[in-house]
């Protein structure tokens, strides 16, 4: 299986710009088909428009001087005829103005849910933990908002700049054939300059994200919340400081010099224009005075050499900046294109009637690290209830996620389904899969909305369930602390309040209960909860997992007792899988922990129940 390839490192070139700038316009006018016509043509009007005035200027400046020489001309009409262009220009260009908002308002809003519609299109998780990947999120993320915006902008422009640039230019031909091109010409490294430049830009941009991502993450946690504690203890904010700046003060070395060689490297190109602007403007004087040109026609080449260059100098920052914004285009594509290594099927198999689970030689490793989880083999039955306990790293939650479809094993099979019925979990669509499962992760998402939308997670709200949810994982007992019960707003940076460690676990297993699956899987759900509440849980537990297949994975050995089945797990393998008694009666690691966790327990009984000596707790042996 492919793995998706998110970034290419090597830059797209003028023609693979170009290509992306082909893809793009239809994206555009598609977002919104009747605006972007409209202001096309609008762009098109305005681009004349300013060709049209220099000539109305010619005719005016020869008109006056052929007044002046006893002759006649209809002064009034052309004074008229520039006001109309002039009124029709500013007409336009508000309109476009007005316009090009809406229609970037649409591009942006339909690139945006093109992205998240494409995250959704990703179910596993691989990518998202891709390093690489968080740069072209970050990049996508910062862009969204306002590359397509901007890119609306450019191009627009560009079309009205380069129709402005055709008219002005065809003007100058009344002055001689060649002045049009040499002025062109003349002004041609400018443009190319300064697209290299924005270019060189560009690519610093990519080069620095992993640098600037770093760098904010040394702000971000010091002016984090969640990390003020730890910060305060251990006196971390010096060392974040120090880091921050230190990487800082780098990277804006870095981009100062760029940013300068920005500046100077446009000059020559600079001068060289201005020289091809003079020595034409000195020819149409020479020949005015030669008797060769008219008046007119000098006001119109001093006119034309201004708008010329006005307008090469905004096809030149268009240009550039509109190769930022491809170049963010392209890195939009490349995801969109993303190939993802837990893929849905083109055509899924309908989930079978049972829900029998079997690994089958299952090998399994992170992404560039080594196999966690190795040739595991597992069976278990539609209704069975199993606890999976192990020490930390032993590859517990790694075999929860596989069962989720959350990544795909790099050996072995997953299968669902009872005999004669199995699908390999690739089979299936893994939304479907997905929906018959309730889950308790131990890093579970903390959303900041209020409760009960924690709870229903976009479903339906469904009363009696949401209120069995609620009773059943403890969280109706907690909810007359919580200042609109239901209704109260999570999270600080909304004006909401903070739930404690156990106060979330109570609700994301109400979150779990309120979906109707038929397979629960709870990875470490009491670990921050008070023993009565654990025992709480514990008890739901047994109660939901009646008829339903159930995976629990816990620390906490009393608990794993209920379970039909326990496995032990050890280095990413399965060491023993039997009852509590047998396993006990096996007297294997599973022994081991259960008598000393036992030992524990009654040691910190003796030790409560013992009339305390101040001599032996101070004591060192
Ligand atoms: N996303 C990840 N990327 C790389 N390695 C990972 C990732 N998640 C887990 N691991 C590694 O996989 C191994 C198994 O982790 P896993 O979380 O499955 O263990 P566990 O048995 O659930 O542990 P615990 O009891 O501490 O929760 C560990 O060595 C861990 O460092």
């Amino acid at each position: 299986m492919p793995r998706p390839r998110l970034r290419d490192e090597t830059k797209p070139d003028t023609a693979g710009l170009l290509k992306i700038l082909w893809r793009t316009l239809p994206e555009l006018w598609r977002s919104s088909p009747l605006l972007v016509t409209l202001l096309g043509l609008m762009a098109l009007i305005g681009g004349v428009i300013p060709a049209v005035t220099l000539l109305i200027s010619k005719w005016a400046v020869d008109g006056v001087s052929e007044v002046a020489a006893g002759g006649e001309t209809n002064l009034a009409l052309l004074a008229g005829a520039w006001a109309g262009a002039a009124l029709l220009g500013q007409l336009t260009g508000v309109a476009r103005q007005v316009l090009q908002g809406y229609a970037a308002d649409n591009f942006t809003v339909q690139t945006s849910r093109r992205l998240m519609d494409k995250m959704n299109d990703l179910p596993g998780l691989e990518v998202l933990e891709d390093p690489r990947f968080h740069d072209d999120i970050q990049i996508l993320q910062m862009g969204a908002p306002r590359r397509p915006l901007n890119l609306t902008a450019t191009i627009l422009g560009l079309l009205a700049t380069a129709v402005s640039l055709l008219s002005v230019a065809g003007v100058l031909l009344t002055v001689g054939w060649w002045v049009p091109l040499v002025v062109v010409l003349g002004m041609i490294p400018l443009t190319l300059t300064q697209m290299r430049l924005y270019e060189l830009g560009w690519s610093m941009t990519i080069q620095n994200t992993q640098a600037s991502r770093e760098l904010n993450y040394f702000q971000k946690a010091a002016l984090n919340h969640g990390y003020a504690k730890e910060i305060r203890l251990y006196g971390l904010m010096p060392y974040l400081t120090h880091e921050y700046t230190e990487r800082t003060l780098d990277y804006q070395r870095t981009m100062r010099g760029v940013r300068n060689k920005q500046l100077i490297g446009v000059l020559p190109a600079q001068i060289l224009a201005l020289a091809v602007t003079a020595g034409v403007f000195a020819y149409a004087v020479w020949q005015a005075q030669l008797g060769n040109l008219t008046p007119g026609a000098v006001v119109l080449v001093i006119g034309a050499l201004s708008q010329v260059r006005g307008q090469l100098q905004e096809l030149a920052d268009s240009l550039g900046v509109g190769s930022e914004h491809l170049h963010w285009f392209g890195k939009y594509y490349e995801f969109l294109d993303a190939v993802p290594s837990v893929a849905v099927p083109a055509e899924p198999l309908p989930l079978p009637q049972r829900f029998d689970l079997t690994l089958d030689g299952v090998t399994f490793g992170y992404q560039g690290h080594a196999p966690v989880i190795e040739n595991l083999s597992l069976h278990i039955p539609q209704g069975q209830t199993v606890a999976i306990v192990g020490e930390n790293g032993a590859g517990k939650s790694t075999l929860v996620k596989l069962l989720l479809r959350f990544y795909d094993p790099s050996q072995g099979r997953i299968l669902l389904g009872g005999a004669g019925e199995q699908v390999d979990l690739r089979d299936v669509d893994p939304q479907a899969w997905r929906s018959q499962v309730a889950a308790v992760f131990q890093d579970y998402a903390r959303f900041e909305w209020d409760v009960r939308q924690n709870v229903l997670l976009g479903q339906e709200e469904d009363a009696p369930r949401l209120q069995y949810a609620a009773d059943a994982s403890g969280l109706t007992a907690m909810l007359p602390r919580l200042e609109s019960g239901m209704n109260t707003r999570i999270g600080q940076a909304y004006g909401g309040v903070d739930l404690s460690g156990g106060q979330w676990q109570k609700l994301v297993t109400a979150r779990a209960l309120y979906r109707d699956a038929r397979v629960l899987i709870l990875d470490e759900p009491t670990a921050a909860l008070d023993p009565r509440s654990e025992a709480e849980v514990f008890r739901t537990f047994a109660e939901l997992s009646r008829g339903r297949t159930a995976v629990l994975v816990t620390h906490r050995l009393g608990s794993v007792r209920m379970a039909d089945r326990i496995i032990v797990m050890n280095a990413g393998r399965i060491t023993e899988d039997g009852t509590h008694e047998e396993l006990l009666a096996a007297g294997g690691e599973y022994a081991e922990l259960w008598a000393l966790q036992a030992r524990q327990y009654s040691e910190s009984r003796d030790w409560l129940e013992r009339e305390p000596d101040p001599a032996s707790l101070l004591s060192s042996d």
